[in-house]
């Protein structure tokens, strides 16, 4: 059988001055439950890719992205869903980065990522960022 096509998710990486990502954990509940992630969520129709950026990075962490410049696209399949994400590098923005969805968060020193577990679609953005390659 066909699978589905692919759920499109923008994804943010976001540094503060000290060169930290902000990261979250996923509600155990939800697909990857337990997992850390970037912050992000599903496109919708007729969207563009940073307009949905900038929609869930306001719902989420409470900032208005005013520039930001797409890095990569990861297809991966999880076996019970693929996804494509789209990840996108946040370069400007206004407002205090914070939680807003109850999840736990931190910023995290690029070199200690790998103390996080995250979704194996997340590997490659994980690789550039403890090499310092972002
Ligand atoms: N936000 C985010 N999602 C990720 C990452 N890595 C990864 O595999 N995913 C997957 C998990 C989910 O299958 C999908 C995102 O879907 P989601 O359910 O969190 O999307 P959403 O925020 O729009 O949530 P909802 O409105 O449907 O509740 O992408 C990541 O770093 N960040
Ligand atoms: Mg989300």
């Amino acid at each position: 059988m066909a699978k589905s096509k692919p759920i499109h998710v923008a994804v943010g990486v976001i540094l503060n001055s000290d060169g930290a990502v902000f990261i979250s954990r996923r509600h155990a509940h939800l697909h990857q439950g337990g997992k850390w992630e970037f912050p992000g969520g599903k496109v919708e129709a007729g969207e563009t890719v940073l307009a949905a950026l900038q929609r869930e990075l306001q719902e989420e962490c409470n900032i208005a992205v005013e520039q930001a410049l797409p890095l990569t696209v990861i297809e991966h399949d999880y076996g019970d869903k693929r996804v494509r994400l789209d990840v996108w590098q946040v370069t400007s923005f206004s407002g205090e980065v914070k939680q807003r969805e109850g999840q736990e968060w931190c910023w995290v020193a690029k070199h200690e990522l790998d103390a996080y577990p995250f979704p194996a679609a997340n590997q490659a953005i994980i690789d550039c960022l403890t090499q310092g390659q972002i």
